[in-house]
């Protein structure tokens, strides 16, 4: 065999194991069709979190207007996006190298199955006792006439010039993190919904409150509308709905979700068990139907949030595995996740919606931040706390928004996964004032 490990992919479900295998002393190689690094590294979290940077800071200096701020500073699209570059492109090859310098070996190119240990790149074979596909996803992209003159969260990123009106098609995270940036940057924004939710997962009242705010700042939203066709006309994009709905802009953001990279990689060939919707089938030891073959990352059906911690786990988890240092099967612990609006939204464990459902077994305490001294230090009065509590008053659950929420959640997931106690909390003391007492002083 020419490797111990082949990974298909080079984004984070890939690269966090990769390092530890081979400074283990396996034989282990990355390849990787695209820029290096995938999706969160160059088109996802980091490059989305730079341009949004002005807009969390901006929301903040507004709160404090007339209460020791007189106007607000003038957001530069041009200059964030020259920035974005200074910060993101240099990533992908530091990545690289880093992989490089731990022993990697690195092929460049598209990743086929010839056989149960052998993948084909560019007409040579490799072989390897084991493959972990780490392919991740791809935007989807609707199935109606027209459909080609939209564009995704891909290029939404990579805009050197916002356009002045936007239609967003769709209600998930990359529609609101985007009509977030774009309307705060003077872009006109309507959000398309072909439903009537917002953030399905998500602590409903507090998803609304989010909408009304963006509703306030110029953001329209048209629910139950189906968009069934587009077509270029002089004045823009022309998107045509059920019941004569119309609407023209200059750009279209397709947000309509994500699919599986399981395409044209000859997974039947070696009969992997997959879905084109959802992905590829993997037991509790992130092994696929085939020995010897294991997925992480987006790529793989999983109820867990798809997202970069999860993927990070997932091939720290393989490490464990591949070097024999566990056999035990994957135990995934409390994944925080947030949505990165403004004020954000962010959850862990337990919903509120389960605990509600749930009374015999939960309980929940909800704070408002309009009465909470420490928050009115920044005049925030738009943003809360629900935490959920087990019947031993453990804390399982907590939801916040807010312009702290991420670190509020953050600390709380410690407090969840190590199943801290109400008298174990009394002893962990945090710096006064700051986000960490204010929370930690409501658990
Ligand atoms: C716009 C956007 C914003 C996001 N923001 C956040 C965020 O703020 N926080 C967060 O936690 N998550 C965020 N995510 C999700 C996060 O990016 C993903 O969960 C993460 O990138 C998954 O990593 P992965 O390794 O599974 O796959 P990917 O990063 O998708 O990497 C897969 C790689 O495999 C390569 N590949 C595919 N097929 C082949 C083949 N046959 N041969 C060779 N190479 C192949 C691809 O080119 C790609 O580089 C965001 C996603 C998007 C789209
Ligand atoms: N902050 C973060 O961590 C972050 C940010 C962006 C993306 N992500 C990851 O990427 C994933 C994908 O995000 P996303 O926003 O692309 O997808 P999503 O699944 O969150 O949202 C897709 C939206 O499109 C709608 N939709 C689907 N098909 C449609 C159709 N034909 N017509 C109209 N609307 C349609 C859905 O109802 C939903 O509102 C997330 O689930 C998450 O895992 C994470």
């Amino acid at each position: 065999m020419d490797f111990d490990v082949l990974f298909i992919g080079s984004g984070q479900g890939a690269y966090n194991g990769a390092i530890p295998m081979s400074q283990a002393g396996l034989k282990v190689a990355v390849a990787e069709e695209g820029r290096f690094g995938g999706v969160c590294t160059n088109r996802g979290c980091n490059a989305k979190i730079t341009l949004d940077r002005p807009v969390e800071i901006l929301r903040q200096v507004e709160q404090l207007q007339e209460k020791g701020f007189n106007g607000a500073p003038i957001l530069n699209w041009e200059d964030l996006m020259a920035h974005k570059h200074e910060v993101i492109d240099g990533l992908s090859e530091s990545n690289r190298m880093k992989l490089v310098n731990a022993g990697v070996t690195i092929l460049t190119g598209h990743a086929k199955f010839v056989d149960d240990h052998t993948v084909s790149i560019d007409g040579h074979h490799y072989s390897s006792t084991k493959i972990v596909i780490v392919s991740g996803q791809h935007p989807h992209q609707m199935e109606i006439p027209g459909s080609e003159l939209f564009h995704d969260s891909t290029d939404f990123l990579v805009t050197e010039h916002l356009p002045a009106k936007m239609a967003i098609i769709g209600g998930g995270y990359v529609a609101m993190e985007s009509a977030t940036i774009a309307n705060a940057f003077g872009c006109d924004v309507t959000v398309i919904l072909r439903g009537t939710k917002v953030l399905r997962g998500f602590y409903q009242p507090y998803v609304q409150k989010i909408i009304s705010d963006l509703q306030s700042r110029g953001v329209k939203f048209n629910f139950s509308e189906s968009i069934e066709q587009a077509r270029q006309t002089t004045a823009g994009i022309q998107l045509n709905g059920t019941d004569g709905y119309q609407l023209t802009a200059d750009y279209v953001l397709d947000a309509s979700g994500r699919r599986p990279n399981v395409q044209n990689m000859d997974l039947d060939r070696i009969g992997l068990k997959f879905d084109e919707a959802t992905g590829i089938e993997v037991d509790d030891h992130l092994q696929t139907n085939v020995p010897g073959i294991y997925a992480t990352g987006d790529v793989i059906q999983k109820t867990v949030p798809k997202i970069t911690p999860t993927a990070i786990f997932e091939s720290l988890y393989l490490s464990h595995l591949f070097k024999q240092e566990t056999t035990a099967a994957i135990n995934y612990p409390a994944i925080p996740h947030t949505v990165f609006t403004s004020p954000r939204i962010a959850a862990v464990g337990v919903e509120v919606a389960e605990a509600k459902a749930h009374p015999e077994k939960y309980h929940i305490v909800e704070f408002d931040y309009a009465t909470d001294w420490f928050r009115q230090v920044g005049n925030e009065t738009n943003g809360g706390i629900t935490i959920v509590y087990d019947a031993d008053n453990i804390v399982v659950g907590a939801v916040s928004y807010g312009n702290d929420a991420v670190e509020t959640i953050n600390g709380l997931t410690d407090i969840i996964e190590n199943k801290t106690s109400h008298e174990d909390v009394e002893r962990l003391l945090y710096i006064f004032p700051s986000i960490a007492h204010s929370y930690m002083r409501k658990v």
